[in-house]
């Protein structure tokens, strides 16, 4: 399959590490300059350094040809490029005079509810491609997500996703190209819940985090992780999710690794907020603002409007917005009335 990756950061990196020797894999970055140093050391040294590229992996920063030869189009901004990146491949489907249309099958990989409007990847992508104009040209399309830290994919570590779509006939065919390697591929047609899953254990991974900075044991950890999952599956739920999705991959999987592994940038500013820095102090230590801080504003946000409860998210909310200090917040939760679990 030919394959074409949109945005070169850790994650389109990875994957396009890993899937270059059994596809024809073409990753693209918009920044010239960043190609220019990816083609001539053969790694990507700005977001994932120390993972050598397959001889076979072509990168550029030609979006027309990088898009309309490929047969898959994997979108692997964060969340807050998504819809910029899905304007973009709009603009070139109604400006292509190409004899070969914009391919209509693509992934993306981001992880969240979208700052401003609360929205979930998919409602994202609705909403900028409205192809219920024309049914007969409804694209395929899904989300590739799961337990899986970049820099372990691209060293070719075991790993396994879920692709993650309404169409299961969809899913299942782009999930059985895509497996083999070390990828395991599952489908699933619970989006919701999938997308759910990964925005919201973000949130959990900042909380878990902050536990550890300070030193609140492994005790705390768990009764974090668990009761993390309850406010994970009933925020889902009440958006129309299955219950089981949020004990598979997407959900139970996912939380494990970015609340307990330290490669995770969430896990990361929960970390730093817990050594008593704000935002823009740790946004500065790390390069970047991790996907959960903006997911949890937006989840507590929706939360609280559908009356949902969610007291570690809105705990996490209130201590990023610089409402309250992490012993606080911590104070708070343990100070909430006995109830049954
Ligand atoms: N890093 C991981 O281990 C990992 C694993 C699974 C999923 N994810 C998810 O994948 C998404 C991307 O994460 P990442 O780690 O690659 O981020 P990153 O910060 O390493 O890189 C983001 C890349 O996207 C590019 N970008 C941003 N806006 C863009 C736009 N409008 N058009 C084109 N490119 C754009 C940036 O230039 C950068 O190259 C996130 O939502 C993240 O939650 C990450
Ligand atoms: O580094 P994080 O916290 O963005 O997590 C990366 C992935 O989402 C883990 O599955």
């Amino acid at each position: 399959m030919q394959i074409a990756i949109l945005g070169a950061g850790a994650w389109g990196t990875a994957l396009a590490i890993a899937l270059a020797p059994r596809h024809h894999v073409c990753l693209w970055a918009r920044d010239k300059a960043q190609v220019t140093v990816m083609n001539t050391r053969r790694e990507n040294p700005l977001y994932l350094a120390d993972c050598p590229f397959p001889e076979a992996l072509q990168v550029t920063s030609d979006f027309t040809t990088a898009v309309t030869s490929a047969d898959l189009l994997i979108l692997a901004a964060p969340l807050a490029g998504l819809r910029p990146l899905l304007e973009q491949l709009r603009q070139l489907s109604q400006l292509s005079t190409s004899a070969t249309p914009a391919p209509r099958r693509f992934l993306w990989v981001c992880k969240g509810l979208e700052a401003m409007t609360g929205k979930l990847p998919h409602q994202v992508v609705t909403d900028v491609l409205d192809h219920a104009a024309d049914a007969t040209a409804t694209p395929s399309w899904g989300a590739l997500t799961g337990p899986s830290f970049a820099f372990e994919v691209a060293q070719g570590l075991p790993t396994a996703l879920t692709l993650a779509t309404t169409d299961i006939t969809f899913a299942t065919d782009i999930a059985h190209a895509l497996h083999g390697g070390n990828l395991r591929i599952y489908a699933n047609d619970d989006l919701i819940g999938a997308e759910v899953g990964g925005a919201v254990k973000n949130v959990m991974a900042i909380a878990a985090g902050v536990s550890d900075g300070l030193g609140l044991g492994h005790n705390a950890r768990a009764a974090l992780l668990t009761r993390g999952l309850v406010e994970i599956t009933r925020f889902g739920m009440a958006l129309g999710a299955r219950r089981e999705t949020f004990t598979g991959l997407t959900g139970l999987g996912d939380l494990i690794l970015t609340c307990t592994g330290d490669l995770s940038r969430n896990r990361r500013v929960g970390l730093l907020l817990a050594e008593g820095q704000n935002l823009t102090a740790i946004q500065h230590t790390l390069g970047h603002v991790a996907e959960g801080v903006f997911t949890a504003r937006e989840v507590a946000q929706r939360a609280a409007a559908m009356g949902i409860d969610m007291p570690i998210t809105a705990a996490v909310a209130g201590l990023l917005d610089g409402r309250t200090t992490p012993r606080e917040t911590v104070h708070q939760l343990m100070a909430r009335d006995a109830r049954t679990e």
